[in-house]
């Protein structure tokens, strides 16, 4: 499925590419860091990084900010807060909070792909308050009620 998603870059994003499905079957467009000097991130440390870009999504979807498998595998750096949550009214600039979970400091470049940006429906709910909900094989069983 494919929607367009209108997208403006800000000035200290301009010389970056827009970003991009890096192949045909990719689920998400690489975010890239927008950024006038490289950032450390220490071990332990996190930071809001900007990616000098507005997005406005389509009514009834968002944007899932997600880590890349690759920062994490390699370096223990992924998203503190995944999957961040663009909502579609949101006009201002995406940011990526990083968070560094290695054991070395880890440099970000301007234009490094540090995060990547899902666009997914969602559905809203209706909400009706009852007294009594339908029961259910489960229950008020969770966190691990149902064994190993
Ligand atoms: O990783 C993220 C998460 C959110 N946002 C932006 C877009 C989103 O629409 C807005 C609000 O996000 P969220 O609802 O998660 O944050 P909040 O702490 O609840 O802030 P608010 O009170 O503004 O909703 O912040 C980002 O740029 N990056
Ligand atoms: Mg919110």
């Amino acid at each position: 499925m494919t929607v367009t998603v209108r997208i403006k870059r800000l000035a200290h994003g301009a010389d970056l590419p827009l970003p991009a499905y890096e192949t045909d079957g990719a689920a998400g467009l690489d975010l890239r860091a927008a950024i006038a000097t490289p950032m450390i991130l220490a071990p332990g440390g996190r930071a809001l990084v900007p990616t000098g870009l507005v997005f406005e999504l389509p009514g009834g979807h968002e944007g899932q900010v997600r880590p890349r498998s690759g920062l994490a595998a390699k370096h223990g750096v992924t998203v503190l807060n995944t999957p961040g949550t663009i909502d579609s009214d949101y006009r201002g600039e995406v940011k990526v909070i990083l968070i560094n979970l290695g054991a070395e400091p880890f440099a970000i470049e301007s234009g490094s792909r540090i995060a990547q940006l899902v666009v997914a429906p969602v559905t809203r709910a209706m909400l009706v308050e009852a007294d009594a909900l339908s029961d259910s094989a489960r229950g008020e069983g969770g966190f691990g009620s149902t064994g190993r």
